[in-house]
């Protein structure tokens, strides 16, 4: 029998359909939540939404293979991040990976469950987002504390919180390394000539202008990886998959290729670089359509670097985020304690008083959690 987790690792993500009949609820939970987008008429409107653009959307995960593998991944990366743990940090093991999708199976609700059921005490949420936006590590925060509070109403469960982790050192050699692994694949007299483009989802400008930190988070963390690696290479940052009409963060990538092109650049690596396993946006928007529009457009270098998915640089890298927060013994950062200046959200302040609320001892081994 497998000894019961002394400390539970929760790690946050969006999700994505594991199969084409888990699309619509898919988009019909994210056009649902107010804490990514406030629509007018939410309530009817969403779902309209969603069921409109179900059949494209589909189509996208079909050319991809039939769904997304963020579930494979993420289990993946959290099996073997818990056994790495259990090597480092003896103090708090056995140490258990749960995983809370916000749009997807296995969805928050299911997650809570599962710890509640193990009876774990002691449980870190970990962010699958490297960098901080209330759009997704928010959202995926305010809906764990709705289930927290329905789920575990005497609060059994002790709580902290990883939020972000955009330029911890591990995590920038796993990008430099998916970065150099392509640059080496061209010629030695052109790999220096070659453009790195970080690519980033984007975010709609009125959530940027309210004061959300994932601009220059992403930012940071493309800085510090051509610091890794000597800036070689010149680089920039683009925004991919704006939706609907309204203004978004740019430039995007088709624009920066368009540039590039008649710059008479010949070699761009793309490189995901807010994302940690690979979903439609990299398979589908950056593999299909960017790399149609390059070869358009005459540069025919372009390459895209591979998400971190199975790095085994990446998942050691996740061991020493969570070994370093256990040591500090910290509840959640000072950066989440601090609300955009324009949040139009009560529920932020509620969810980052009850997380900050939660006092642990410095040292894991005195937690009588087990
Ligand atoms: C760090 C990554 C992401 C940020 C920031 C982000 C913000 C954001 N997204 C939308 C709207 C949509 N996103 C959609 C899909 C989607 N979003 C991300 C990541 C971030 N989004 C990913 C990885 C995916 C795809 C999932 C996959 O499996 O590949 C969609 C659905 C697809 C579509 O209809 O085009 C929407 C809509 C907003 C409004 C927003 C910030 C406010
Ligand atoms: S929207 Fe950023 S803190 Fe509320
Ligand atoms: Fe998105």
């Amino acid at each position: 029998m497998t000894a019961k987790p002394r400390t539970g690792i929760l790690l946050l993500n969006m999700g994505g359909p594991s199969t084409l009949d888990e699309v619509h609820s898919f988009l019909f939970r994210l056009f649902t939540d107010r804490d990514l987008m406030r629509l007018p008429w939410q309530q009817r409107l969403a779902p309209w939404i969603a069921r409109r653009r179900t059949p494209a959307i589909k189509e996208q995960y079909r050319q991809i293979g039939g769904g997304s593998p963020i579930l494979k991944w993420t289990n993946f990366q959290g099996e073997r991040m818990a056994a790495l743990l259990d090597e480092k940090c003896p103090e708090s093991a056995p140490h258990k990976a749960y995983v809370a999708f916000r749009y997807a199976a296995p969805l928050t609700e299911t997650a809570m469950g599962q710890i509640m059921q193990d009876g774990v005490q002691r449980v870190v949420a970990f962010t699958q987002y490297p960098q901080y936006s209330c759009s997704t590590t928010g959202s995926s925060m305010n809906e764990l504390y709705r289930q927290q509070q329905k789920l575990d109403p005497e609060g059994k469960v002790r709580w902290s919180v990883i939020d972000r982790w955009p330029t911890h050192a591990g995590l920038i050699q796993a990008l430099a390394e998916r970065v150099q692994a392509k640059l080496d694949e061209y010629p030695v007299d052109e790999r220096h000539k070659a453009v790195i483009l970080f690519s980033a989802h984007s975010l709609p400008m009125s959530i940027v202008t309210r004061g959300d930190s994932y601009p220059i988070e992403v930012s940071a963390t493309a800085e510090a990886v051509m610091a890794r690696l000597n800036h070689s290479n010149p680089y920039r940052v683009v925004w991919q998959s704006k939706v609907g009409p309204l203004p978004w963060l740019g430039p995007a990538p088709d624009t920066a290729l368009k540039g590039l092109a008649k710059q008479g650049h010949r070699n761009v690596v793309l490189v995901p670089i807010a994302f940690t396993s690979d979903h439609i946006e990299t398979l589908f928007e950056l593999d299909k359509e960017y790399g149609h529009l390059a070869q358009e457009l005459g540069i025919d270098g372009f390459k895209r670097a591979e998400a971190l998915n199975g790095s085994s640089t990446f998942i050691r890298a996740m061991a020493d985020v969570v070994s370093e927060h256990l040591a500090k013994g910290e509840s959640i950062s000072t950066q989440f304690k601090m609300r955009c200046f324009l949040c139009p959200n009560e529920q932020c302040a509620t969810t980052r008083n009850f997380f900050a609320g939660n006092k642990f001892p410095t040292s894991p081994a005195t937690n009588k959690a087990g």
